[in-house]
């Protein structure tokens, strides 16, 4: 089995993980969230969305959160942008990098950003282009690329249909989300090759949800196939609020400790990674979702 010797994680907390909290997080919260996972050496952070207050209310300060952070050379800290109001706000609030994110899933889709694929994809394309014009590097999502809350399974050609669309009009990485956590370690292979049929593994990210136990072993899984971009969310926080029953991403305390148990490079400091989790865990008054952490912890 031949392994990637470092994988870049994606710390997507501040983002996936607090958007689905009931109870408003504040302001400073955030920020001492994102400063505490910079200082343990998360490359990439992402810090929020730029999305309808009245579809997110969470990711409301997400230009005040980018404005509060102290920004750490080398550090990338990318937000959401559906659209080109979204775009416009978060060039404004100096967003350096930015995400589109679409489905592989017609009705989750719908849910989540009122539009079909295509017309959101028909979206992106503007978005996309006016943000590399201002030099802003654009990730692509695509969700339910493992199943579908509201049509079950989806076929991997529909997912690379998409992620190939999405590269095409520029993105740089597609980030490949098991949005309800459903998948299993062969399916998720069997859909990665199915997307690396048309676009280089180097551009193609991880994104697993929890919900049935499966994230580290679809992780090794992936990284089997050459993965080497992996998105995960700290305390393990989070579910997308247009998939009900989601759970949070993998921990990105468990990501880092089975990774560097591989001997495989982050770059993370684990001890100061699971301090940022127990910051927001005793912030938001919830139990930390990583077992490492709570072995550690
Ligand atoms: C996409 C829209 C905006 C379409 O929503 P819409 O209602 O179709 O949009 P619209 O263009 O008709 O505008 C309606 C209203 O929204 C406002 N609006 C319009 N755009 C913006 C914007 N950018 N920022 C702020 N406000 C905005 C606009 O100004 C207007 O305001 P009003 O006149 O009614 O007062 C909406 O559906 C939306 O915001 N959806 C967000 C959904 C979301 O954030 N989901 C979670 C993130 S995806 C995820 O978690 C999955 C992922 C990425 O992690 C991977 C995985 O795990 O699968």
């Amino acid at each position: 089995m031949t392994l990637p010797s470092y994988v870049k994680m994606v710390e997507v907390g501040p983002r996936d993980g607090l958007q689905n909290e009931a109870k408003p997080v504040a302001l400073a919260t955030k920020i001492g969230l994102i400063d505490r996972l910079s200082a343990a050496g998360l490359p990439v952070i992402e810090s929020g969305s730029f999305v309808s207050p009245k579809w997110v209310p969470q990711m409301a300060a997400s230009a005040e959160v980018l404005a509060g952070i102290v920004q750490k050379p080398g550090v990338i800290y990318p937000v959401l942008t559906p659209n080109l109001q979204g775009l416009e706000a978060a060039l404004a609030a100096g967003a350096r990098e930015v995400a589109v994110f679409g489905a592989a899933s017609e009705s989750f889709s719908q849910k989540n950003i009122n539009c079909s694929i295509a017309d959101s994809l028909d979206r992106f394309a503007p978005v996309i282009t006016r943000a590399l014009a201002e030099g802003v590097k654009v990730r692509g999502y695509v969700s339910c690329v493992l199943g579908c809350p509201y049509e079950g399974a989806i076929a991997p050609a529909a997912v690379a249909q998409v992620a190939k669309r999405l590269a095409d009009m520029g993105c740089y990485e597609i980030s490949l989300g098991d949005t309800v956590g459903v998948g299993t370690p062969l399916k998720a292979q069997a859909m990665l090759d199915a997307v690396a049929a048309h676009l280089p593994i180097s551009m193609l990210a991880a994104h697993f949800h929890d919900t049935y136990g499966q994230a580290l072993a679809n992780i090794l899984a992936v990284l089997e196939r050459g993965i080497a971009v992996i998105d995960s969310s700290v305390a393990g926080l989070g579910g997308c609020p247009y998939a009900k029953g989601a759970a949070g991403n993998v921990a990105s305390e468990d990501v880092v400790y089975m990774l560097h148990g591989m001997d495989i490079d982050t770059g993370i400091d684990l001890p100061k990674l699971i301090e940022a989790g127990a910051y927001i865990c005793d912030a938001i008054g919830r139990p930390t979702g990583s077992k490492v952490a709570r072995a550690l912890g």
